[in-house]
């Protein structure tokens, strides 16, 4: 038996208020006709991400919409982790591209590729990184499940590609010769930390009860 609490839907909370994932979520939900809200359109205050792991900061996320609505709410808490910068930005990932009015990860793509050339003396030298997803499914009763996925790869300067969002451009998962800037969304899912992340969690707390 697994000690896992299983999702009996039928409705979620997406409490993200980033487009970009929101969208990449509700695709990996679809196949389990799921019923989701986001936590945008459902109008929910953006916590504070004050956790020092992504860990916490997905637990914190998914706590306070589960709470504030009564509704089985799931987050994620995600990001680009260098090798060369010590895993910076990490949970840093967005706010290295606030600028006070906005977000402007063009320029946070800038300042990875200009603080990773000034560690390796120029262009070349250890360039890996990876993106981490920390996903959790909260209830209402404060319980949450946590799961972490992950994918490696190489960062590449220019960046390439228009899909995706974020920090997509300039990574190039290992295997592969596209960026997620350029890989369709199918692509995308079939590697991704945010997939690494959902498959563990569908298998724990979406999967047939009778098979575990
Ligand atoms: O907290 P919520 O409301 O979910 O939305 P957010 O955009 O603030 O999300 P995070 O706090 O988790 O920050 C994650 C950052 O890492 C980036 N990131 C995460 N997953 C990514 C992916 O699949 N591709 C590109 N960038 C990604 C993303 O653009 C964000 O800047
Ligand atoms: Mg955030």
């Amino acid at each position: 038996m697994s000690s896992h609490r299983r999702f009996t839907g039928p409705k979620i909370i997406v409490a993200s208020h980033n487009e970009g994932k929101v969208r990449e979520i509700r695709d990996l939900l679809a196949p389990f006709g799921v019923e989701t809200v986001s936590a945008a359109e459902l109008d929910l205050p953006e916590p504070e991400e004050t956790g020092t792991t992504f860990r916490a900061n997905a637990e914190l996320k998914a706590l306070a919409a589960a709470t504030a609505a009564g509704l089985p709410a799931l987050s994620d808490d995600s990001g680009l982790a260098v090798d060369g910068l010590d895993g910076a930005p990490g949970i840093y990932s967005a706010r290295w591209a606030e600028t006070g009015e906005g977000r402007d990860f063009a320029a946070a793509m800038q300042r990875v590729e200009k603080d990773l050339c000034a560690v390796n003396g120029g262009p070349n030298g250890n360039r890996a990184a990876k993106f981490v997803c920390a996903l959790t499914l909260a209830w209402p009763d404060s319980h949450v499940e946590t799961f972490q996925g992950e994918v490696t790869g190489t960062l590449v300067w220019p960046g390439r590609g228009t899909q995706g969002f974020g920090y997509d451009p300039i990574f190039e998962p290992d295997g592969h010769r596209l960026t997620f800037g350029e890989m369709d969304p199918a692509a995308k899912h079939a590697i991704s930390h945010r997939a690494d992340a959902f498959a563990q969690l569908i298998e724990a707390c979406f999967g047939d009860p009778a098979a575990s």
